[in-house]
């Protein structure tokens, strides 16, 4: 079907001057909707006769076409480019023994519906080829040509499907700590009591602390009761109460070994061990505080000396107040479409939701885990219900230290919030010695103030996935992105072999994570080159973020950011007022930290190819854009780098 562009069309100056025997010539500009190699303009060359022209293969909408006619010569037509070539020649990937089928992908710095591609096909032979706009970075391009016939493009769109929510999950994440609630369970008298308990036990509980809500963060932890000098201990627990892995292995062997005998990986099994003992503990912790019954199972099937019990107890009660309400896993298990919407263009969502359903599906084996550990047992446990295992795995998830065991539960010291400006005022260290968590004073506290410690340097991303918050963006020490490989497949195949297990890469601003070293030194023994295929991971990845509606007014304000001084990333302040609200919402704070971390990636590479200054990219991640330009540069040169070779030195 013909497009008719009498409208788009003049006699060019040159037609208008020249004498009408001589050369005639027009220029048509491509219309938008024309689809290159297909459409046909019907052009008015003169009074009612009409040129149809085919557009082009290699044109994109924008481009105009100049039309020639000699006398008595057949029409010529030369697309006149609106956006110069983007040459791509050194991305081909050629089947093995098939001539005419080449691959290669949607460059980084395309502009989809405009930019042309120049393929160089041979020494003399090269395809031009405009990028359709419905195309993104990375998509594959397959070139295919029959014999003696032209060569003809597809772009494939790569589309992927989201894994099954979790059914099973969903009622009993909602219901986390209803009994509890609807109960009235005090949570600040069960705290109180666990200090009076812990103490009696051998702990130190300063009786300068207590439970307590203060400024900023207005929710509970600890705060001063009466001034705190610098240096002076506040909290001492001896490891005999520390809940981890091995020391419930000592309480409960039976269990352990049933564990250990069953299929999981050794870290998963730690992991689930620990959270099905203390989901144990909390499902007596009711009968004790909802139902006032006795029960419990250190008593019987466990064992645990009499102050330990004493301590985990009160510890297991203290802990049934806590609803998880805010914590994305629970949100995800409960509502997994609109945390899909919210969290969007980010697929946080689908590992939240993946995690709800792998704690259903732990939960079970656990259950089955149990029953062989005291099948020869005449008296049996009542079966753990799910709600109390998704709990206690919460309550680890979010309350772990890391001692010389590193998933640690201490009663008491992790009452702490974390300080939403990254300055503590009393941090956590694990003394070798006494075999203790000792929490001591930094600087001094006046009364009424909270005691915040640090739950380590992470970006917003990273403290989300743990804790269920965010930062203020401007308190985020780094930023970070997780490439999932279903997302960047075309990319994959065509640097990787097909067949290659498929890692998640990890980018983080603050250091090189050993998932992109693996990879990156992959890439580079294929003989392929390392830096445009961080830059294609990235660039396709981060498209989705630049097309999304929702978090425009904040690329907006970065934007401006950006204008006034280069390295900027202060986009919280540039918001127009009616999109303020934004910068407070932990999801748009999850988002903007994947987008600032593939930009500065994007900046770094080209910061390593000498495409872009220094004084031009994202500051405050300087060092880690000299390591990672190091690490380009050594694969480039040596043919590979490691973490320490990629370490840049520290200026002088
Ligand atoms: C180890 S607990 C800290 C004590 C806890 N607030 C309580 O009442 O028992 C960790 C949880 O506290 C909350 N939290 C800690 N620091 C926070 C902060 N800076 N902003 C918001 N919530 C925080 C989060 O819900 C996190 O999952």
């Amino acid at each position: 079907m013909g497009v008719r562009a009498a409208g788009a069309m003049g006699l060019s100056p040159d037609a208008e001057n020249d004498p009408p025997q001589k050369q005639l010539q027009l220029v048509v500009e491509v219309p938008k909707h024309a689809r290159p190699g297909v459409t046909k303009l019907a052009v008015d060359v003169d009074e009612g006769s009409e040129l149809h022209v085919l557009v082009p293969a290699e044109a994109v909408a924008g481009d105009r076409l100049r039309l020639t006619k000699m006398p008595d010569g057949p029409w010529t037509c030369v697309v006149l480019r609106s956006q110069p070539l983007y040459d791509v020649a050194n991305r081909i990937l050629q089947s093995p023994g098939d001539q005419c089928k080449l691959q290669l992908l949607v460059p980084a710095n395309v502009k989809p519906g405009e930019t042309k591609l120049q393929v160089t096909i041979s020494a003399d032979e090269q395809v031009q080829l405009a990028v359709p706009n419905y195309a993104s970075p990375g998509d594959l391009i397959e070139l295919h040509r029959a014999d003696g016939e032209p060569w003809l493009a597809k772009f494939t769109r790569d589309r992927y499907t989201t894994s099954q929510d979790p059914q099973k999950g969903l009622a009993v994440m909602a219901e986390l700590g209803k009994t509890s609630s609807e109960a009235g369970v005090d949570a600040d008298a069960l705290v109180d009591r666990l200090f009076t308990v812990a103490k009696e036990a051998g702990c130190f509980v300063s009786p300068k602390i207590k439970r307590g809500c203060a400024p900023p963060l207005n929710i509970p932890g600890l705060v001063a009761v009466e001034a705190i000098e610098e240096g002076e201990e506040l909290i001492r627990v001896p490891s005999r109460f520390h809940l981890t892995p091995p020391t419930v292995e000592t309480s409960a062997p039976a269990l352990a070994a049933a564990v250990q005998a069953c299929s999981m990986p050794a870290q998963r099994r730690g992991e689930a061990l620990h959270a099905f003992f203390l989901a144990r503990l909390l499902a007596d912790a009711q009968e004790r505080v909802v139902n006032a019954a006795g029960r419990s199972v250190l008593d019987g099937k466990w064992s645990a000396t009499a102050d330990q019990k004493k301590v985990w107890e009160a510890y297991a009660d203290a802990l049934l107040a806590e609803d998880f309400s805010y914590h994305p896993f629970r949100l995800a298990a409960c509502k997994p479409e609109e945390m899909r919407e919210n969290l969007s263009p980010s697929q946080e969502a689908e590992y939240f939701i993946d995690m709800a359903a792998d704690l259903m599906s732990l939960h079970e084996t656990m259950q089955r885990c149990e029953a062989d550990a005291y099948a020869e047992d005449a008296e049996a446990l009542p079966p753990l219900e799910a709600e109390m295992f998704l709990r206690a795995r919460m309550c680890a998830q979010t309350r772990v230290f890391q001692t010389c065991v590193d998933t640690t539960l201490v009663p008491v010291a992790d009452l702490l919030n974390h300080s939403p400006t990254l300055t503590p005022g009393v941090l956590w260290g694990w003394d070798a010695e006494a075999q203790a968590m000792i929490i001591t004073a930094v600087r001094a506290h006046s009364p009424g103030e909270e005691l915040l410690t640090t739950y380590g340097a992470r970006s917003n991303m990273l403290v989300y996935r743990t804790y269920g918050f965010t930062l203020h963006p401007k308190n985020e020490p780094s930023f970070t992105y997780i490439i999932r490989p279903h997302l960047v497949r075309p990319v994959l195949k065509i640097f990787m072999d097909n067949e290659e297990a498929r890692p998640l890469m990890l980018l983080e601003t603050s250091h090189i994570d050993d998932s992109l070293c693996q990879i990156l030194n992959q890439v580079t023994k294929k003989g392929r080159d390392a830096t445009e295929f961080l830059r294609l991971l990235c660039a396709r990845s981060r498209w989705a973020y630049d097309q999304d509606e929702r978090i425009r007014p904040c690329l907006r304000a970065l934007a401006k950011a950006r204008e006034e001084q280069p390295g900027s990333h202060d986009w919280w302040s540039h918001m127009e007022e009616e999109h303020k609200d934004l910068v407070n919402q932990d999801v748009v704070r999850v988002i903007m930290s994947e987008y600032l971390c593939l930009t500065a990636h994007l900046e770094a590479v080209d910061y390593a190819d000498e495409h872009r200054a220094d004084s031009e990219c994202l500051s405050g991640c300087q060092a880690w854009r000299k390591s990672l330009a190091k690490a380009l540069g050594l694969l480039k040169t040596a043919g590979g780098f490691s973490l320490s070779t990629a370490k840049a030195e520290s200026p002088k």
